[in-house]
């Protein structure tokens, strides 16, 4: 069988991702095609990664196997509307934008189009993604095979029940690494007002991030009991942790990624097909 051949309409940060992260594991820039309306960033993703690109999204959709529509909601409308009706047969499309709606989607790409919804993050670079699917009826076997080929490539992927939960994933995973890095700029800074110069509280930081992240994918117990194993009693994290439950953070938090959820709902109510 020669290789499925994918195609990234947008190439911004999260096509990237995607594409830097597939390249590590068994895919192959021949197989890769990246378009985008700007110039440079159609000279920008072939020069990082060797693949081909065009201006033109129309060549991807003539070409590709896979469509793979990583555009910014606001303009995906005008992109689907704007495709050829006569694509590649047998094409998938997968949409990894925030808040549009497979409903919206195959109006805009033809009602028979078997669509994939994807929430990817970009931790997908290093292959540390994690992504939520969901497809269509009209999605087959073979092409659930190929997703997850495409997402494992670059992490883990999880297969959802209902669209709806999209949106919830889009708060956890999608936006999530957002959250840790709003956290760790945040102690980084703490750190220096405690007298630490910043190369080193953003060392302490970050590696306390990933070693953090590491236990907790590793352990056989939860988090809250590895925070419990750092927290001795009258000890240091303790004040922290008291601190931080007495400022309310966890419902600062639950707050935001309400939020985020609400923004997918919004996103979908603004943008989409009402008709
Ligand atoms: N960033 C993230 O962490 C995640 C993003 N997503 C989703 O991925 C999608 C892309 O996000 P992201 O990569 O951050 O966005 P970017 O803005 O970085 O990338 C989108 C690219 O598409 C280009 N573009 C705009 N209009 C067209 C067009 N008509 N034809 C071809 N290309 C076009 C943009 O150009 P220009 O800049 O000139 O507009 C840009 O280069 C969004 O829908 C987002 O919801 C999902 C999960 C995580
Ligand atoms: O902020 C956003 O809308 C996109 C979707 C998830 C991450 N970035």
């Amino acid at each position: 069988m020669t290789a499925p051949r994918i195609g990234f309409i947008g190439a911004g940060n999260m096509a990237s991702s995607l594409i830097g992260g597939m390249l590590q594991q068994n895919f192959k820039p021949a197989q890769l095609l990246a378009s985008d309306h700007n110039p440079e960033q159609c000279q920008r993703i072939a020069r990082q990664f060797g693949i081909s690109s065009s201006t033109d999204n129309a060549v991807l959709a003539a070409d590709c196997d896979v469509l793979l529509l990583a555009v910014k909601p606001q303009v995906m409308r005008e992109v689907c509307q704007a495709l050829p009706a006569m694509r590649k047969p047998g094409q998938l499309v997968i949409s990894i934008a925030a808040g549009i709606d497979c409903r919206s989607l195959s109006r805009w790409l033809g009602e028979d189009t078997p669509l994939v919804r994807c929430m990817p993050n970009t931790p997908s670079l290093y292959r540390q993604g994690v992504s939520g699917l969901y497809a269509t009826p009209s999605v087959s076997n073979a092409q659930k095979q190929l997703t997850e080929a495409i997402f494992n490539a670059v992490g883990i992927s999880l297969w959802l029940d209902q669209e709806s939960q999209i949106d919830a994933v889009t708060a956890v995973s999608g936006s999530g690494p957002a959250y840790f890095f709003y956290l760790m700029e945040a102690m980084i800074n703490a750190g220096e007002q405690l007298g630490l110069n910043r190369d080193t509280a953003e060392r302490l930081t970050l590696f306390t991030a990933l070693g953090a992240a590491e236990m907790a994918v590793q352990s056989e117990v939860d988090v809250a009991e590895l925070r419990r194993r750092v927290t001795s009693p009258g000890g240091t994290t303790e004040q922290a942790i008291g601190s931080f439950t007495a400022d309310q953070l966890p419902q600062s938090i639950a707050r935001g990624m309400q939020a985020a959820a609400r923004r997918a709902g919004e996103l979908a109510e603004q943008l989409g097909d009402k008709a």
